[in-house]
This record gives structure tokens, C-alpha cells and sequence, in this order.
């Protein structure tokens, strides 16, 4: 079935594949983007654009046009950023999207697919991390992710919305010419393949004295394009008067240092590195079990190496340049 849908947040990294893969499939898609950390050059071809925020969304969707759902993935997403300005997160996050909710309930827009995160469950008690782990986000950007999905919850309960949360772990890779362009960029791969290909600085390896293998922190990385995939199973999947919760990963951790040497094998260059302090706030070992949605929703990671992450994210960066 074809739908109309509204994907907040498509001018930035995922939310362009997304929208890409959405396009694909033959949807219509409307993107609301305030470009406060994507690019109007990102917006997939074939999607109309509209530069605003929640209010510009919800805006939309009262118009003329009828939307048969909306797929948020606008936010803004630095951990660092959050501890020193949470208002910007209560703001930016949990507000803007109560306005969208909002927007939703007063046009009859009954279909969500909202963008979580891993960071809603903090230092995790076991691994892999099931959707029923306590959640205690150990910033505030995670705890202003986690309050849209108690929101969800409610808004689906009371007035029959179907929503869904997708809980990404460390999303890596590239689609064609859509891939990542943070400014300025903080993840992992990104900046390794940067330094090891001499385009970015040494990178600052955080902490090494943590109780994992080798001392670096653990992380679940899961190609972007199977995290739009994804979004096609939650879209069809959802139902309505219900939240479901699901994580997206590989099941599988990688440390810091086994990213650095996969970036090593993958461009053949080592990754220049020096040994720093951790980062406050970094929980060290991140891995996702993601065996509900593979149960409920059929969907299971189809590209887990990473390798094709890292080779596809240096695609990515060869054609940009
Ligand atoms: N990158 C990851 O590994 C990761 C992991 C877990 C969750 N997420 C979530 O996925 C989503 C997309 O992340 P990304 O890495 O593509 O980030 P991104 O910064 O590239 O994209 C976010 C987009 O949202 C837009 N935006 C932000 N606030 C807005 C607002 N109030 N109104 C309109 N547009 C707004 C930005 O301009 C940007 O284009 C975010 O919700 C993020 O929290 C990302
Ligand atoms: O220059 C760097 C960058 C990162 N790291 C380390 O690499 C690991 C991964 O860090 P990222 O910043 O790439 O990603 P995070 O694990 O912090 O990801 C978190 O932030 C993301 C938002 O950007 C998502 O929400 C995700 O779910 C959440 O766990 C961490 O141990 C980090 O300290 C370094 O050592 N040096």
C-alpha cells in the first residue's frame, strides 16, 4: 500500500536514508527539517521539503493533504552538548515532540515510527540489552528520548495511536550519497576512518581503562540501511492502541580498538591514535538484543559486518570529495 508520509528530521544522516528507501518503495514523503544539523543537499530526490520544526510539521499535517503516517527522526544528538545544555534536549527532544504528537491527535494521524536510542537504558545490569532492561540514561539527551517514548505509550493507549520506537544502537555506513555528515562529528567510525585517511586528527581514544576485553568500550554498530528497513517493518507492522518497543543492532560488540583495526584492514592505513580520559557519561558495553523485532516484525540485520559499514562510509566520503 502506498502511503503519504512525514519524516521529521530527513535533511540529517538517517533520516535521508530512510526517507530514500521510503521513496523507493513508492511512497510519497513530505520532509520537515529545520537544518539545525542536516543539509538541504541531503534531502532525498523526489521528497518535497519544507525548512521548519514541530510546529511547521504539525502545521503540515492539518493541511489540505491527508498523511497516513510519520516516521521522526529529528533531534538533536550530542551527548556531550546535553550534560552541559539539557534545556536544549527537554526542548529540542521531548517538546518539539509533544508539538508533533499534538499535531498528529488534531489532524488524525494515527501511525509513528519515533527515533530512540540505547541511550534510554544507561549502564546496562546485563548484555545483550532487551527491551525490558530498567531504563536509567545516564545523560540527558537519553532521558529526553526516553520521555517521548513514555509519551508514545500513553498517547497510543488513550487515543489509539500505533506507534513504535526503534532503540538504534551505533548506527554506521552509507546508502549512495547519503551517509554521515555530522559538523562537528563526535561518532567513533567517522572519525577513525577521517584520521586513518589523513582528512581529520589523531583520534582520541576514550578511556582504555574500562572492564572489557581489552579496556576500551563496547559497542553493537548496525548499517544504516538496515536500519531503514527497519522503519518499512515498524510502518507496516504497528497497531493501533500500541507502543512496542524495539531495538536495532547485531547482537554483536565490537571494542574501540577492534573498530580501529577493522578501519586499519579496510583502508589499509592504521588510524593515528593517542590514549585519553573517558568520556563522562559513556556506558561500557552498549549490545543489543534485538530479538523481538527479528519475532514480532520479521526484520533482521542484512549487512552485519563492519567491514561493509566502514566500506561503505569511505564510499561515501571518496565521493564527496
Ligand atoms: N547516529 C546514531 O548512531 C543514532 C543512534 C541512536 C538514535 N539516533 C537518533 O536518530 C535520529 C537521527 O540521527 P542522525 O544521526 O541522523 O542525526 P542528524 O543530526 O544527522 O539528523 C537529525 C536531523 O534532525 C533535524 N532536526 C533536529 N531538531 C529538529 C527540530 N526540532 N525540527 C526540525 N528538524 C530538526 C536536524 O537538522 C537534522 O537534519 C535522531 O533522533 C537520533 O537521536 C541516532
Ligand atoms: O573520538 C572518539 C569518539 C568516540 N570514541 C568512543 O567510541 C565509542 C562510541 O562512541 P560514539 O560517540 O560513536 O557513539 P555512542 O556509543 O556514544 O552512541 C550514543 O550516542 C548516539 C547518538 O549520537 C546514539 O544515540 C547511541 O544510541 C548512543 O549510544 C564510545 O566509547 C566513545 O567514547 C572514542 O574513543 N573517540
Amino acid at each position: 500500500m502506498t502511503m503519504r508520509l512525514l519524516v521529521t528530521g530527513g535533511a540529517g544522516y538517517i533520516g535521508s536514508v530512510v526517507a530514500r528507501r521510503l521513496l523507493d518503495e513508492g511512497h510519497r514523503v513530505v520532509v520537515v527539517d529545520d537544518l539545525s544539523s542536516g543539509f538541504a543537499d541531503a534531502v532525498p530526490r523526489g521528497a518535497e521539503f519544507v525548512r521548519g520544526d514541530m510546529a511547521a510539521a504539525a502545521g503540515i499535517l492539518a493541511g489540505p493533504d491527508r498523511f497516513d503516517g510519520v516516521v521522526h527522526l529529528a533531534a538533536r544528538s550530542l551527548i556531550d552538548d546535553s550534560v552541559r545544555r539539557p534545556e536544549r534536549y527537554w526542548h529540542g527532544n521531548t517538546q518539539q515532540s509533544l508539538v508533533l504528537l499534538d499535531g498528529m491527535l488534531a489532524a488524525g494521524v494515527g501511525r509513528i515510527v519515533f527515533s530512540s536510542t540505547a541511550a534510554t537504558y544507561g549502564q546496562p545490569e546485563r548484555v545483550p540489552i532487551p527491551e525490558d532492561a530498567p531504563t536509567r540514561p545516564t545523560n540527558p539527551y537519553g532521558a529526553s528520548k526516553l520521555a517521548v517514548d513514555g509519551a508514545l505509550a500513553d498517547y497510543a493507549r488513550a487515543h489509539g495511536l500505533a506507534a513504535v520506537s526503534l532503540r538504534y544502537f551505533n548506527v554506521a555506513g552509507a546508502v549512495g550519497r547519503h551517509g554521515e555528515r555530522h559538523e562537528p562529528e563526535t561518532h567513533l567510525l567517522p572519525l577513525a576512518l577521517a584520521a586513518a585517511q589523513g582528512r581529520g586528527p589523531e583520534l582520541r581514544l576514550n578511556g582504555d581503562d574500562y572492564p572489557t576485553r581489552d579496556g576500551t568500550c563496547v559497542r553493537d554498530f548496525i548499517h544504516v540501511a538496515d536500519v531503514a528497513d527497519a522503519h518499512l517493518a515498524a510502518l507496516a507492522g504497528a497497531v493501533s492502541g500500541t507502543h512496542r518497543i524495539y531495538n536495532l543492532g547485531n547482537g554483536r560488540g565490537f571494542t574501540v580498538l577492534e573498530v580501529l583495526e577493522a578501519v586499519a584492514r579496510v583502508t589499509g592505513r592504521r588510524v593515528p591514535f593517542r590514549r585519553a580520559e573517558r568520556r563522562p557519561g559513556d556506558p561500557a558495553t552498549l549490545v543489543a538484543s534485538a530479538e523481538r523485532i527479528h519475532a514480532e516484525l520479521g526484520w533482521k540485520p542484512g549487512r552485519p559486518t563492519l567491514e561493509e559499514m566502514i566500506e561503505d562510509a569511505r564510499a561515501f566520503h571518496a565521493r564527496r570529495r
